[in-house]
């Protein structure tokens, strides 16, 4: 996949205002935009239909994780807003994913990509010990990957520190979208299992997610194109 587009910034605004003005300064050319649970809750499906219109393919990051049948409801409504990609997380489990496919199969219209959140980034061994889920965060994105994979999704958002392995394990394909992406000098926040834009794209990412770096730089514009030029320059090597 060529460099371009493989940016989806993620906008994490408290209002629509907010979240076209910052859309309106990336080139849609240039990279994918996320809506994610702080903006549509406050905003609902009106806004990703209002940056659809601007132009803007949208990642719905709803990450459903409920019962199959309300899962398969919702992956229904966000095919039908016409969004590029929605997630759930993994540990729904096989009969919630495979519900969700068959959701987004049967809609009319553009199906939409449909991947599946396997360790959140913001966790490490000690959280995810704490909720009862024993061995690395490494061993359990594995684990929760081939069930994603298994199930008939099209791919997982997992760690640029686990793509390479999943892309081994799972082959060329299945899409690897990465969270948890910091360039060089950029705070690492909430966030655990990070790397830089290029050491996520040499291990095999699809899509890099990235946020602050984007959202909260002086000119958004220009910290997008600066990531996108060291994803052309550094991560072919
Ligand atoms: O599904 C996601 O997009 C997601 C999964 C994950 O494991 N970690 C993660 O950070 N995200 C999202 O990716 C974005 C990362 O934002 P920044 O940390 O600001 O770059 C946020 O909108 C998160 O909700």
């Amino acid at each position: 996949m060529s460099a371009d587009r493989r940016i989806i910034v993620a906008l994490d605004v408290a209002g629509a205002e907010q979240a076209l003005a910052l859309a309106g300064r990336l080139d849609p050319a240039l990279c994918r935009v996320k809506v994610g649970k702080e903006l549509f809750t406050r905003c609902g499906p009106g806004v990703v239909e209002a940056l659809q219109r601007a132009g803007h393919e949208v990642f719905l990051d709803l990450k459903f994780h409920d019962i199959p049948n309300t899962v398969a409801g919702a992956v229904r409504a966000a095919a039908a807003l016409g969004v590029w990609m929605v997630n759930v997380h993994a540990l729904g489990g096989r009969r919630m994913m495979e519900a969700a496919r068959e959701a987004a199969e049967r809609a009319g219209g553009r199906r939409p990509l449909l991947t599946a959140v396997t360790v959140l980034t913001s966790m490490e061994a000690a959280d995810l010990a704490e909720v009862g889920i024993g061995g690395s965060p490494a061993e359990a994105a594995m684990r929760l990957a081939r069930l994603a994979q298994a199930s008939g999704l099209d791919g997982v958002v997992c760690s640029p520190r686990e793509a390479a392995s999943l892309r081994r394990a799972l082959g060329a394909g299945f899409l690897l979208v990465t969270p948890g992406v910091r360039p060089a000098g950029s705070g690492r926040g909430d966030q655990r299992r990070v790397a830089t834009p290029a050491e996520a794209v040499r291990a095999g990412a699809d899509h890099l997610v990235v946020g602050r770096p984007v959202t909260q730089a002086d000119d958004p514009d220009r910290a997008l194109r600066t990531i996108a030029s060291e994803i052309a320059d550094g991560g072919a090597g």
